[in-house]
């Protein structure tokens, strides 16, 4: 029989770092609605902004993946289409995703979406003491919008738009594909260590995935997975220290 999910408490902590997708918010929020917005406006987003710097870069990076050189833009809109489609975390994806999303949320047209127990959380670990900082395979561009109008989800499990909060403030960095490296690998995690100017061991990095846990806890780190209920992953982490809410972990500063 599997051991129930939680408590879990972790002492001596200098940072928390959060993955979203599954973690902090459900998979339903950006896979469902965010992903979506993204595919249809794509195409128009790459003829729209010929000499944006971020584009241009992340049009190169799809060019270099394919093998394609010369790749005409709408070849790039196809392999970008089909990575969207497939849900590859590829980088310059993530980019362009997160650049469609950030004019969302500035348009008023998107809200990020939290499980109830996060912002709480946050807040009472960022009042300890605890440094707070987000690696997602949404790009950092993406995350600082997703938690600057973030809405809870209630105990019926419906977002309040009505009064989404800004959470930015807890946040003291981003990381993410581009600037950390794939979540996956060990030297991902040993970066974001030496960008936090921190110990591994006294980081905490919260996910549903085990094939990241894997990787932090290789680089020294402290891990407890997130195993929220009907998140794809919740029964993967069986064998992992493991939470099903951040309400169940109990901290304190290094
Ligand atoms: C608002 S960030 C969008 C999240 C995203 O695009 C994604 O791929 C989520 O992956 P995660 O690493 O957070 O599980
Ligand atoms: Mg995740």
């Amino acid at each position: 029989m599997t051991a129930p999910a939680g408590p879990e408490r972790a002492d001596g902590v200098t940072a928390v770092v959060v993955d979203i997708e599954g973690t902090t918010s459900p998979t339903a929020a950006v896979v469902g609605t965010l992903y979506p917005y993204a595919r249809a406006r794509l195409a128009g987003w790459l003829a729209g902004h010929p000499d944006d710097p971020r584009t241009c870069r992340a049009v190169a990076q799809v060019r270099e993946l394919l093998g394609e050189p010369a790749a005409d833009l709408a070849r790039v809109t196809a392999a970008l289409d089909d990575w969207l489609a497939r849900d590859v975390k590829a980088a310059p994806l993530k980019t362009l995703q997160g650049q469609i999303w950030a004019a969302g949320f500035a348009a008023g047209e998107l809200t990020g979406v939290l499980f109830g127990d996060v912002a709480p959380a946050l807040r009472r670990w960022h009042a300890a003491g605890i440094r707070l900082a987000v690696y997602s395979s949404g790009s950092a561009v993406a995350q600082r919008a997703w938690f600057g109008r973030a809405a809870a989800l209630d105990s019926a499990g419906r977002p309040s738009p009505e009064r989404p909060d800004d959470l930015g403030p807890l946040l003291t960095a981003h990381f993410d594909l581009d600037n950390a490296g794939p979540k996956t690998a060990e030297r991902s995690y040993a970066r974001i260590a030496a960008v936090l100017n921190a110990q591994p061991g006294r980081l905490l990095f919260l996910t549903d995935r085990p094939a990241e846990l894997d990787a932090a806890r290789a680089a020294g780190w402290r891990v407890v997975g997130v195993a929220r209920p009907g998140e794809p992953y919740a029964a993967a982490l069986a064998g992992y220290p493991r939470v099903s809410s951040f309400a169940d972990l109990a901290l304190t500063a290094a």
